[in-house]
């Protein structure tokens, strides 16, 4: 199963991650309303690491977007946001980078809604609906997925923490799109500080079960 862990910004922290965890994916929270919100001024050191980085965009503007891909060399672009199937179709058309599109659940899910974004997307990503947008440390109903009806694979994040393994790895089990997971605000010491411990554990449940 992948690992995205979300929301760093401190590179001593990053540092550790990688050497300790060796995520598939780091997250940089480009959302400046959010409290792990990532400066330009962050982008020398954290360009430069050795781990594949997804920006975090809530309806930005695609220059933004695209201006940050550059500078902080970003492999994938996470929308999470109300972002319309023509801002995706845009985008695609200006980059390489992967492009995330996040499904904010409340309660049931409009699959419909979502087919539009097949072509354009490589990977959906599940959070807990709320106004901050993400980082909520909340858990969704995951029963939600059990109807997901396309091939494309996902991630689900959402209040994940050490003990959520074995009902992830059951998850997995029912649903084989379901790829990895996302972890942030239940992994850390501080917004923006990951515990490198916790997530060593939660890895090697992973890993073990
Ligand atoms: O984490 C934030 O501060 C954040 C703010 C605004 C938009 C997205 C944000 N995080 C993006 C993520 O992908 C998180 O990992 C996801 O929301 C899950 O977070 P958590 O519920 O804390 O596990």
């Amino acid at each position: 199963m992948e690992i995205k862990v979300c929301g760093m910004r401190d590179w001593e922290n990053a540092l550790e991650l990688i050497r300790e965890i060796q995520p598939d994916w780091m997250g940089l929270i480009f959302y400046p309303k959010s409290p792990r919100f990532v400066p330009d001024e962050a982008a020398g050191q954290l360009a430069q690491l050795e781990v594949r980085k997804v920006g975090v965009f809530v309806n930005e503007e695609l220059d933004e977007i695209l201006r940050k891909v550059g500078l902080f060399r970003l492999s994938a672009i996470q929308l999470h946001g109300k972002e319309a199937v023509e801002t995706v179709r845009e985008l695609k058309k200006k980059t390489d980078a992967e492009i995330w599109k996040v499904i904010s659940v409340k309660s049931e899910i409009d699959w419909e809604a979502f087919r539009e974004y097949l072509p354009l997307v490589d990977k959906f990503l599940f959070d807990t609906a709320t106004v901050e947008h993400g980082g909520s440390g909340r858990k969704f109903d995951w029963k939600a997925l059990e109807g997901y009806p396309f091939d494309k694979g996902f991630l689900l994040s959402g209040g994940l923490d050490a003990e959520s393994t074995d009902e992830l790895l059951a998850l997995a089990e029912r649903i084989p799109q379901f790829q990895g997971v996302d972890l942030n605000s239940k992994f850390e010491d501080e917004p923006g500080l990951k515990n490198i411990k916790i997530l060593k554990i939660f890895k090697e449940k992973l890993d073990h079960s």
